[in-house]
C-alpha cells in the first residue's frame, strides 16, 4: 500500500482541483479523461475554459507538448496537461509525424488524411513496408512554469481499408502489433490499456503520483 506521506506535493496539489486538459480534440479529451480517471482528479477542457488553439510552432512531439501545456497554465493559473501526438509511417520517412492533425485540413478530416497517406505508401514502386508508429508527448505544465514531459510510443501496420468507428484520427487504418482488430475496431478501454497515450500515462503517473 502506498502510504500518504510517500506523496509528492504534485498529487496533492491537484487531487482537489483541477487540470485543465489542455486540447482541443475531443477524441483525445475523451481518452485522457478516461486514463485519469483512477486518479481522482477533475480534469477541465481547455474548450471548457473557452482557452485559444495555439499555434503549434515546435518541431518536435515535445516542444509541440510544451508551448500547448505552458500557454493553458499561464492563462488559466490552473497545472495543465497537453498532449502532442502523431502518427509516423516508416517508408514516408515519419510522415505525417508532427503533421499529423494539419493532413486532415482545416476542417479535421481524417478520411482525407487516411486517404492521403495510403496513396503515398501504395505510389511507392516496389510496395513498401507498412510499419508505422503512433507517438504522445504527455507535457505537465504548472503555473510556476515549470514543465515536466513524458514520450510514449505504440508499433504496428497500415491496413487499406480503414476499419472501424470507434477511435478518432488515423485510428482506423492502424493496427497495433500482434493484434487482429484496428484502434478503430477495438474496444477503447482496450486501447488505452495498450496505446502510445497509455504509454506516456504510465510513465507520468511513476513520476508524480
Ligand atoms: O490515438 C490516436 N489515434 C488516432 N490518431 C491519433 C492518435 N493520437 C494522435 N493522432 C493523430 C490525429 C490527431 O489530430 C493528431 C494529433 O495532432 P495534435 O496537434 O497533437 O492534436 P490536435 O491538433 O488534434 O489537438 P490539440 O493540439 O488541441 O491537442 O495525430
Ligand atoms: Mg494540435
Amino acid at each position: 500500500m502506498s502510504g500518504e506521506g510517500k506523496e509528492p506535493q504534485a498529487i496533492r496539489k491537484l487531487r482537489p482541483g483541477k487540470l485543465v486538459i489542455a486540447s482541443h480534440n475531443q477524441g483525445k479529451v475523451r481518452e485522457i479523461r478516461a486514463l485519469l480517471a483512477p486518479y481522482g482528479i477533475e480534469p477541465v477542457s481547455a474548450g471548457e475554459l473557452d482557452l485559444p488553439e495555439p499555434e503549434e510552432t515546435g518541431t518536435t512531439f515535445v516542444a509541440n507538448a510544451e508551448l500547448k501545456a505552458m500557454q493553458a497554465a499561464d492563462l488559466s493559473g490552473l497545472p495543465a496537461l497537453a498532449d502532442d501526438s502523431g502518427m509516423c509511417v516508416e517508408a514516408l520517412g515519419g510522415d505525417p509525424g508532427i503533421f499529423s492533425a494539419r493532413w486532415a485540413g482545416p476542417t479535421k478530416d481524417f478520411t482525407i488524411a487516411m486517404q492521403a497517406v495510403e496513396d503515398k505508401l501504395s505510389a511507392i514502386d516496389p510496395a513498401p513496408t507498412r510499419a508505422a508508429h503512433f507517438v504522445c508527448a504527455l507535457a505537465l505544465a504548472w503555473p510556476d512554469g515549470h514543465v515536466e514531459w513524458f514520450e510514449g510510443r505504440v508499433d504496428g501496420t497500415l491496413v487499406w481499408p480503414p476499419r472501424g468507428d470507434r477511435g478518432f484520427g488515423y485510428d482506423p487504418m492502424f493496427l497495433p502489433e500482434g493484434g487482429t482488430q484496428t484502434y478503430g475496431e477495438m474496444d477503447p478501454s482496450e486501447k488505452h490499456a495498450t496505446s502510445h497515450r497509455a504509454d506516456a500515462f504510465k510513465q507520468l503517473v511513476a513520476a508524480i503520483f
